[in-house]
């Protein structure tokens, strides 16, 4: 359909259409005609009428009320009639693909000006191409999903796959050799997929875009024989056979050696008999794969179960969304062959330890990304909405709940930046023995820091951030499902204590005041 053609008007033309039945607004120099559209409008027909509004310029009215996606949708759009002379309209939509504006919306290695010891063009290249990918085939799905609380799209996981995504997830390793990684791009950092991935702001969606892969894979890709992994691995990555890890329990979560699900062997020692259940397990619901942790004769084992006969899982309702797939999952006298048997028999511990740095650092780098979009939301709300006839920003009181969220979001992202170059500069081992501590103490840092940061914005936004709808949404949504971050992968005290107990260790024999 071709596109309506545009008139010109001045704004005196503008302000003879102010009564009902004949009502024009002027929207960012866009003229609108609402005359049907009123009695329609969410927000009331009165408000409409207003004589600061009925043939004015509404442009500030409009964006202390709306966000800017209201007048975007096509129902909204096509009200508008005209242009007014001379005037260029200066509002629009982030672009897809490009970096934000906004101060400290973007960490410092994509703000212009700015200098980073890590990062290199390269990155910058994939970054770009990550956003636009999250921003065009993601982020829409995100918001469908959230909504009807279904598992992200097939499409969306098949792209993902088709681009080699949900390899690069797992981080660098054979897993990646003869892949064409992105379409091409190479060096591909994960810090970078995790980051883009969380601006997507749907907590639930971004868990159930096979996060239980991200952290029930690699203990297959560490520990699993040749075998399994030529079976489970291309599954996997495909995207068509998710995975999940199932350690916690209703009986235990951080408290590993309390957990009760059992593996006991066939008499003739071919087979694991599987009896147990498993809590809040991400993925869940639609994994075809589970990392199980069991408690065996020699101690702890993680053993691969297949869905199957005896495996039923099903839906917790968490406060994010179903999309994440969270389940409770029984196993009644699942049978599966020893050589699903992931590391050693009694080995459990030493494989889900090995697991935990990297799935903390995943969590990190979305926890920290989570923290930016936020400032960008305040930032950009205490400019646009006024009070007692001034922006919001131009409260003492609001500005020193920004200088305390922008001090967290970038003391998060360097400690994260700093973590990412050793990780990238040790050995698995090495990464054992010097970062479990302080990737522990980050996490619990930035957790912390996240929640705090929650409670300032919806301080903020008021009535808005506890609203699902409108221009706190986000806030809203941030602050329902920041906990989940602060449990998720080891709760903030177990974190803080492992990372002390860590340096109490390594305290010199000779050290004295
Ligand atoms: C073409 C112009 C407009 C469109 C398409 C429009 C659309 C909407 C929509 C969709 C909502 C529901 C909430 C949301 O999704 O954000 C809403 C709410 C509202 N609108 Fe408008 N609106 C327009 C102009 C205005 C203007 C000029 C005012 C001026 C006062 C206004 C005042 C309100 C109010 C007070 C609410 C309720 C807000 C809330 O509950 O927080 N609207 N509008």
């Amino acid at each position: 359909m071709a596109s309506k053609e545009l008139k010109v008007f001045t704004r005196e033309e503008v302000a003879k259409h102010d009564e009902d039945g004949d009502l024009w607004i002027i929207i960012d120099g866009k003229v609108y005609d609402i005359s049907r559209f009123k009695n329609l409008h969410p927000g009331g027909a009165s408000v409409l009428l207003d004589a600061e509004v009925a043939g004015k310029d509404a442009t500030e009215a409009f964006y202390g009320l709306h966000r800017h996606e209201v007048i975007e949708k096509p129902q909204y759009k096509r009200l508008q009639i005209g242009v007014i002379e001379g005037e260029k309209s200066v509002i629009h939509s982030q672009i897809v693909g490009e970096l934000s504006k906004v101060p400290y919306a973007e960490p410092t290695w994509l703000s212009a000006g700015y200098h980073s010891p890590y990062y290199s063009d390269n990155h910058r290249q994939f970054q770009k191409a990550v956003r636009k990918f999250i921003d065009e085939v993601v982020t829409p799905d995100a918001r469908a999903r959230e909504e009807d609380g279904k598992p992200p799209s097939a499409s969306v996981i098949e792209a993902m796959a088709k681009l080699n995504l949900h390899a690069m997830r797992m981080g660098p390793g054979k897993h990646l050799k003869g892949l064409e990684l992105m379409g091409g791009i190479v060096k591909p950092e994960q810090m970078i997929i995790t980051q883009e991935f969380a601006r997507a702001g749907c907590r639930g969606y971004g868990d159930g875009l096979m996060a239980g892969s991200v952290i029930g894979l690699p203990p297959v890709l560490n520990f699993g024989s040749d075998e399994i992994k030529a079976k489970v691995v291309p599954d996997v990555l495909s995207g068509k056979k998710p995975i999940c890890l199932a350690i916690s329990e209703a009986f235990a979560g951080s408290d590993v050696a309390g957990l009760r699900t059992t593996a006991v062997k066939t008499p003739d020692g071919k087979h694991w008999i599987i009896n147990g259940t498993k809590k809040w397990i991400t993925n869940g619901t639609f994994a075809h794969y589970f990392t199980v942790g069991c408690k065996t004769e020699d101690g702890f084992t993680v053993i691969l179960v297949e869905r199957g006969e005896g495996v039923e899982t099903k839906s917790i309702k968490t406060s994010y969304s179903p999309t994440a797939g969270t389940a409770f999952i029984t196993f009644d006298n699942v049978k599966v062959p020893v050589e699903n048997t992931l590391g050693p028999e009694g080995g459990g511990i030493f494989v889900m330890l090995s697991n935990f740095n990297h799935e903390r650092w995943v969590m990190i780098c979305s926890s920290a990304r989570s923290q930016r979009l936020i400032v960008e939301e305040c930032l950009k709300w205490t400019t646009q909405r006024k009070a007692f006839g001034k922006p919001l920003h131009s409260q003492a009181v609001i500005r020193s709940k920004l200088a305390a969220m922008i001090s967290r979001a970038e003391a998060v992202q360097s400690w994260l930046e700093n973590i990412t170059y050793q990780m990238n500069n040790m050995s698995y081992k090495e990464q054992a023995k010097y970062l479990a501590g302080p990737i522990g103490l980050l996490k619990m840092t930035s957790t912390k820091f996240a929640q705090e940061t929650a409670t300032d914005a919806v301080q903020i936004f008021g009535g808005r951030g506890i609203t699902r709808t409108g221009m706190g949404q986000f806030i809203e949504h941030y602050h329902r499902t920041v906990p989940f971050d602060a449990i998720l992968g080891g709760a903030e005290d177990v974190l803080g204590d492992l990372g002390v107990r860590q340096a109490i260790r390594q305290m010199p024999k000779d050290a004295r005041l």
